[in-house]
């Protein structure tokens, strides 16, 4: 049986076929790129990618009533230094208006969180104000992986590129990823669990590359904790979109950063 990243990818082919057919014209964006790299090197406190996140497959409505200008807002307030916006609309209720909506509202880099199997996708979020794309290395096998990497950094953007095993590590090395997320998340279980980012963590670092640990982070403690394995960001969503008092959440959520020899 396949994993539900499996059947969300085999949609995403389906939509971008769609997409294609159609026609539709893709208008260039044309505004400064804002580095999610530089971020992370400048930081001192483990950067925190606060996500403007509606709904998920695991949990289902997450908070339908925010709004994404508002909420980025509040997150560039309390001290985030990313934003990431979730641009899937069947699997998560987002859209690239949700991401052109933060893109007006704040001066911060934009992670475009979405499943990208093809090259128009990239176009599609750097026309919404895009700086960063999500890459997902067990969702593309090794050479569209590497093409939409390059195809993403000719166009200006930067690229975060998600593994779950050491078989993602591999093919993230390979294509020489300088920001590689390490996903707490099952995507077969739904389970989360942050010995992902303590068992992967050490090898992201000996290979040079800043890490991100995404998902399930609830309490400072987990934020401690992908600090020790070597973090330099965390990705924050559903803890921040149902939390009632977001500065307070967030101010818990800062730690110091802890730095190696390897880090370029
Ligand atoms: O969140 C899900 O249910 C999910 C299911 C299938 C593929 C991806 C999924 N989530 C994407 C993410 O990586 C998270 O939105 C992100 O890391 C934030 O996670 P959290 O803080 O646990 O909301």
């Amino acid at each position: 049986m396949g994993t539900i990243l499996d059947s969300i990818i085999e949609r995403k082919k389906v939509e971008v076929e769609e997409l294609r057919i159609s026609g539709t014209e893709i208008p260039e964006f044309t505004s400064k790129p804002r580095s999610l790299l530089k971020a992370l090197r400048e930081a001192s406190n483990v950067a925190i990618i606060s996500e403007f996140k509606r709904a998920s497959p695991s949990k289902g409505d997450i908070n339908l009533s925010l709004d994404p200008a508002k909420q980025a807002i509040l997150y560039a307030r309390a001290g985030a230094s990313a934003i990431s916006v979730l641009t899937d609309v069947k699997g998560f209720k987002g859209s690239f208006t949700d991401l052109k909506k933060v893109r007006e509202a704040v001066d911060l880099p934009i992670l475009c969180k979405d499943f990208i199997v093809d090259q128009i996708q990239i176009d599609l979020a750097h026309s919404a104000g895009a700086d960063v794309i999500l890459l997902i290395a067990s969702a593309l096998p090794l050479g569209k992986l590497s093409e939409l990497y390059e195809y993403a950094y000719e166009k200006g953007l930067e690229c975060l590129v998600e593994i779950h095993d050491e078989t993602d590590l591999e093919k993230a090395i390979h294509i020489k990823a300088q920001m590689i997320g390490i996903n707490n998340r099952d995507l077969k279980s739904f389970e989360v669990n942050l010995v992902n980012t303590e068992k992967l963590g050490p090898l992201v670092k000996k290979a040079g590359a800043f890490l991100i640990s995404e998902s399930g982070m609830k309490t400072r403690d987990d934020i401690v904790r992908a600090a020790a394995a070597g973090a330099s960001g965390v990705l924050v969503g559903e803890t921040f979109m149902t939390s009632a008092d977001l500065n307070e959440t967030f101010q818990t959520f800062t730690v110091p950063v802890v730095r190696d020899h390897h880090e370029g």
